[in-house]
């Protein structure tokens, strides 16, 4: 109510006729009496300035005695002026105090001559400023003489010269003086150039006119005024006859001089110097940035500690790979002999020992087929004795043959070390990952935002498991809860439960579901169209944002460009990781391919990404559609040729060793890495950590998927029709016509969707059995019947 009453209060307000404010304005006589009184004592603190500047030694007894008539001043107004000097002078600003009485002159002469005062105000500040620098400069120049720059300029420049020394105060200075002719003088480079210009140019025309054009024409002159804001003047009369008288004050932005009988061939043209207006160089988003500084994701929860490194354990031996000196030597000889026994001669052999493998590289000598080395695989490895052995021939980019021989005492990497590791630490990804140790036993760390995909296969226990955890602790060493989403999917329900402790930090889900690891096959397909959805819609806000991906994305909603009351968000990379990917393929096949197909092939930009882990890695379940949208790939051991060549378009993969030694791949290279090792107490004991801190109120939501086989089919259960039932019953008994793609239409579903809604209508007896290619009969006459019907029915 009271908001009310004020505000009709001050709608009457506004309404009465506003009063016009009192004019302070003086009268053209007062202006020109109060101009005379200030030419007056500008004149009057010019002399007693400059004779006090001869006398003041003589005066300075006279100061104290001012009452005392018997005593005279030697300054040329008496002992006023010399009062007025000492004032000014030397306790003030020594000798460029006459910059104050010339101020006070030009305001005069102003008020006086009825001049437009427009500026002066910025004349008095700039000149006051001159006035104290020039203090401090002749302070500067002459600290001996107290009168250059009296007690102010010696006193500065004192304390100046504390702090900054004598260069420093030099430096300010010309720092100053610089400020001061741009600003005061508007002194530009250019200027310069056009006043030489004009000069020349004047001196020229001086010299070529003839007493004929000088009656025809008056000549130009351009001056320069630098600090008048009115527009340029081209005066154009050709003849004094033809000027105007003007009026001035009508003219209020113009200033003209009427030039007088004898000047009328000089007709002077001013140019009035234009003062560019200011750009508005910051923009709202600058300006946001500049209150409330970049905005911050992680805010939320700010509080937010990373897990320690000590919650990994030091798996194995500490210290580094033990190197057998004994067992090189073995295993040098070993391949030397057998390569001589096939007549293929080495020229060189290095080892480079890795945490499993030992990699031999040898260069054969001149002439050796690679092929034949290539084919000696079996022999070679019959005569070591080992299993596992790898020939790479020839190295990519390297130009040697790598035999790769296991260690007899293979070394654990323990995710510690790799976390631990710099390379890791320091590694400025979007989404780092460190999987292990490769064979020169280097800590390997890739980007799962560059990849954009991964594909992980491998034969029952050969440490997929393992390595999932591995991706998942990388990123949970790395990221905050807020850039980062898992949506985990678990058909075995063992691997992946250890994560239900961050659900509320890390997981993201469904709307309506209660566990976010899903681990029933529907949900999986509910959950890929989400994901599906959840693209689309993020696709049209990097659309909106006109941005080619989300790390762009979020930069600019970081740089607060993008408004969130437009719908705009911080967008956390979401990793979908999918275990038994066989296994759901089996059980739902396309329904779940083209989901994850569509996803692998357009979700990269948006930050959505994949890992899907598979034991049997066969064709019918890594798709040629599939394999062409995972470049990045993984093989722990397998058990053929084939199912290697499957996941990798390579054999090896069969000739691993298990227990962690996998190959990664992402194009053409094959890298063989020793996966890191993190056991499951220590991912309890990250999770444990994660979870006892502060959360979001519940886990990230996914966009809400209706699918479209939600009901049963013919069966009348009422609790499992679909949600939009009632909606077709209404339309098919309005339109009296049971037909599916009527419902298709009108409610813009899905085919499928709507042949399921036919069958339940048809079960609730609202429309009859098929009848070929005719429309089903409406049993339900209208819709007081068929509300009747359906509240009966409950
Ligand atoms: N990187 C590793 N370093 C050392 N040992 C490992 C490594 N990875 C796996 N292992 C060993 O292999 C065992 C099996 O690993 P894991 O459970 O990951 O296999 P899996 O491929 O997931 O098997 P399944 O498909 O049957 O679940 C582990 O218990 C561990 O002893």
């Amino acid at each position: 109510m009271a908001k009310k009453a004020k505000k009709t209060r001050a709608k009457a307000v506004k309404a009465k006729p506003t009063k016009k404010p009192r004019s302070y304005k003086l009268s053209k006589q007062n202006k020109i009496i109060l101009g005379s009184l200030l030419i007056v004592a500008s004149i009057f603190l010019t002399l007693a300035f400059i004779s006090f500047y001869f006398n003041w030694k003589d005066d300075q007894s006279l100061l104290t005695e001012f009452g005392e008539r018997n005593e005279e001043a030697k300054n040329l107004l008496k002992k006023f002026g010399a009062q007025v000097s000492h004032f000014f002078m030397y306790k003030g600003f020594g000798l460029t105090s006459l910059i104050l009485p010339f101020l006070l002159c030009l305001k005069g002469l102003y008020m006086f001559l009825g001049m437009d005062q427009k500026g002066m105000l910025k004349k008095w500040i700039w000149g006051l400023v001159f006035m104290i620098w020039s203090s401090i400069a002749l302070g500067f120049a002459g600290s001996k003489q107290p009168l250059l720059g009296g007690l102010v300029g010696y006193e500065m420049n004192d304390f100046l010269q504390d702090y900054v020394g004598m260069i420093g105060v030099l430096l300010l200075l010309l720092f100053g003086l610089v400020i001061i002719l741009v600003r005061l003088f508007q002194f530009s480079p250019e200027d310069i150039g056009r006043w030489f210009k004009n000069k020349s140019s004047s001196l020229k025309t001086d010299f070529k006119r003839s007493p004929k054009t000088e009656e025809s024409e008056a000549p130009m002159t351009l001056s320069l005024e630098p600090e008048d804001e009115t527009p340029v003047i081209i005066d154009t009369y050709t003849h004094k006859e033809d000027i105007p008288p003007l009026v001035e004050e009508k003219v209020d932005d113009f200033e003209v001089t009427i030039p007088g009988e004898e000047e009328s061939e000089d007709l002077a043209m001013e140019v009035e110097k234009i003062v560019e207006e200011k750009e508005e160089k910051k923009n709202i988003a600058d300006k946001l940035v500049d209150d409330f500084g970049l905005f911050d994701p992680t805010l939320e929860l700010g509080n937010y500690k990373f897990p320690t490194i000590e919650l990994l354990d030091q798996h194995g031996v500490t210290g580094g790979i033990t190197i057998n000196q004994e067992e090189l030597e073995e295993n040098k000889t070993k391949i030397v002999n057998t390569l001589k026994n096939y007549k293929i001669g080495i020229a060189q052999i290095k080892a480079t020992i890795g945490p499993t493998v030992t990699l031999y590289e040898i260069v054969p000598e001149a002439g050796v087929r690679i092929s034949k080395i290539k084919n000696l695989e079996d022999d070679i490895a019959l005569s070591l004795a080992a299993l596992g052995i790898r020939i790479i021939a020839p190295i990519p980019g390297k130009g040697t043959i790598g035999i790769e021989v296991p260690n007899k005492n293979a070394t654990i990497v323990s995710m510690r070390s790799v976390i631990a590791s710099t390379k890791f630490q320091k590694a400025e990804m979007q989404l780092p990952i460190a999987f292990g140790k490769t064979i020169s036993n280097e800590t390997f760390v890739v980007d799962l935002a560059k990849m954009p995909h991964l594909l992980m296969a491998g034969a029952t226990g050969q440490g997929k498991s393992v390595g999932l955890n591995a991706v998942l602790t990388s990123l949970l060493y790395k990221k905050h809860p807020a850039e980062v989403k898992f949506v985990l999917v678990d058909p075995k329900k063992v691997e992946l439960t250890l994560f239900n402790k961050i659900e509320r930090h890390f997981l993201a889900k469904l709307p309506d579901s209660e566990d976010a690891i899903i681990t029933d096959n529907t949900k999986v397909i509910h959950t890929l169209n989400s994901l599906c959805i959840e693209m689309d819609n993020r696709y049209e806000l990097l659309k909106t944002a006109m941005v080619r991906n989300i790390k762009e994305y979020n930069d600019k909603f970081k740089a607060r460009k993008l408004n969130p009351n437009d719908g705009h968000m911080f967008l956390p990379y979401i990793v979908l990781v999918i275990d038994e990917f066989a296994d759901l393929i089996m059980t739902a096949g396309k329904e779940v391919e083209t989901p994850v197909a569509r996803l692998a092939q357009l979700a990269r930009a948006i930050g959505i990404h994949l890992i899907i882990a598979t034991q049997r890695p066969s064709v019918n379940v890594i798709t040629g559609i599939i394999k062409a949208n995972f470049p990045a790939r993984i093989a722990f051991r397998v058990t053929s040729k084939i199912d290697s060549r499957t996941i990798l378009d390579a054999s090896g993969a069969d000739q691993l060793i298990g227990r962690g030694d996998m190959l990664y791949t992402q194009g053409n290279d094959v890298t063989r890495i020793q996966c890191a090792f993190v056991d499951t107490p220590e991912v309890e004991k990250i999770t444990e950590y994660i979870g006892s801190q502060r959360a979001y109120p519940e886990a990230h939501q996914l966009p809400e998927y209706v699918g479209e086989d939600s009901g049963t089919s013919i069966d009348n259960n009422i609790s499992e029709r679909d949600a939009k039932f009632r909606e077709a019953a209404e339309v098919i008994v309005i339109a009296q016509q049971g037909s599916a793609s009527l419902i298709q239409r009108k409610l813009k579903l899905g085919y499928n969707r709507a042949g399921r809604i036919v069958d339940q209508l048809e079960a609730a007896g609202i429309v009859g059995p098929f009848e070929g290619s005719k429309a089903r009969q409406v049993l339900v006459a209208d819709l007081v019947a068929l509300e009747h019907l359906l509240n009966n029915e409950i």
